[in-house]
């Protein structure tokens, strides 16, 4: 018997004995309890949430767990970035060892990317590596970091900066849970949809020029094409190039400069973390027109696309004063990316044309963000 209703998309991951299936469509919560119960040796689960996401979907999800006579141990933490902890890792891990958890056990992680981060490292560390599902609740959740394995949390420092690479056994991406998701929740996922049309599908970024507005009302045709796409294009990247070794970076486009954004306003919730990419990727077109590299007409369709969904394509006021291109430019020298003072950055020849460039001139970028932020 096929578990997979007819309508539902299925990605998979090809990762040899790790390799595991997304499930893209309205309605694919209802495959969670047939494929857990398929896996589990006990018929219980940990589910991993927070506190918006267990108020807007708990009773659905437990019913769906017991329908297939799965009963689950729930730990909802507070929303937002501030939450992928080194302390609330130690409170998870606590949490599982209290509730008996062993290597047969399967944590659920049901929420945004900062849930699935956490989740993720947590079940990687707990007793050297428990198993873990992914049912990502936010668009940006669905199309990216629910899919691929890397799991973190954060430092002071900079963003996922601990953590490991630990790829979940399945994924449930149900798009009807995304219809209780707030707009601005909607647009920063877009943002990271947006990312694998300027990467290396052009014909995709097209097709979101006409339609984005359809994947953001949550047409239900736009938007599981929209995540299916999305999911396909990283599935074949991380299944290329698991650890990062080499092509996977370019799914960092936006993230050199959006990461730095995020750490140096402290993951504070006036700029999600979508939000930091959109303006990122901007910045990486900006840059590349400014140096030579990018069409400058395409650096200028890439803004008006993310201005056009409400998106922002330039770098923001901050609370207690702007940011400066000089702290910028240290964060992004955080980069995981970075190896023996070298800063790679993503970059573009064009519209689907993105490149890794290995080695920033990084007096270059900060000349650059001096023009982009206020001191400019
Ligand atoms: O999966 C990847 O690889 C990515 O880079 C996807 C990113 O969109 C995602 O935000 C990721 O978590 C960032 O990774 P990091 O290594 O830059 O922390």
């Amino acid at each position: 018997m096929s578990v997979t209703a007819p309508e539902l998309e299925t990605v998979s991951v090809d990762l040899g004995a790790r390799s595991y299936d997304i499930l893209v469509g309205h309605g694919a919560l209802d495959q969670l309890g047939p494929r857990l119960a398929a896996m589990l040796k006990q018929s219980r689960v940990f589910v991993l949430t927070d506190a918006n996401v267990e108020a807007a979907h708990r009773a659905r999800v437990e019913a769906a767990l017991s329908a297939s006579g799965i009963s689950s141990s729930w730990l909802a933490l507070t929303p937002g970035e501030k939450t992928k902890s080194f302390s609330n890792l130690e409170a998870i891990l606590d949490w599982l060892l209290e509730g008996g958890a062993d290597r047969s056990d399967i944590l659920v992680a049901l929420g945004g990317g900062v849930i699935g981060d956490i989740a993720g490292l947590s079940a990687s560390l707990m007793k050297r590596g428990m198993g873990f599902v992914q049912v990502p609740t936010t668009l940006l959740a669905q199309v990216d970091s629910s899919v691929g394995g890397k799991t973190a949390v954060n430092s002071p420092r900079g963003k996922n900066l601990i953590g490991a690479f630990y790829q979940p056994r399945l994924v449930i991406a149900d798009t009807g849970l995304l219809e209780t998701l707030p707009a601005r929740e909607l647009r920063a996922g877009y943002a990271e949809i947006v990312k694998y049309g300027l990467i290396n599908d052009p014909a995709f970024f097209d097709w979101l020029e006409a339609n984005g507005a359809r994947v953001l009302a949550l047409d239900a045709e736009a938007i599981t094409y929209a995540v299916a796409v999305s999911c396909r294009a990283k599935a074949a990247i991380v299944a290329e190039d698991e650890t990062e070794k080499g092509v996977r970076a370019l799914l960092n486009l936006g993230h050199t400069f959006g990461h730095a954004l995020e750490a140096a306003n402290d993951y504070r919730p006036d700029l999600l973390h979508g939000e930091a990419v959109s303006i990122g990727m901007a910045l990486a077109f900006r840059y590349g027109a400014a140096t030579g590299i990018t069409p400058p007409e395409d650096a200028d369709r890439v803004t008006r696309v993310l201005e056009a969904s409400g998106l922002q394509a330039a770098i923001p006021g901050r609370q207690g004063g702007a940011y400066t291109a000089s702290e910028l430019v240290r964060l992004m020298q955080q980069d995981k990316k970075a190896s023996g003072g070298k800063v790679p950055l993503i970059l573009a020849r064009g519209i689907g044309q993105a490149y890794i460039h290995p080695d920033a001139d990084l007096a270059a970028v900060e000349d650059f963000l001096r023009g982009e932020t206020s001191e400019g």
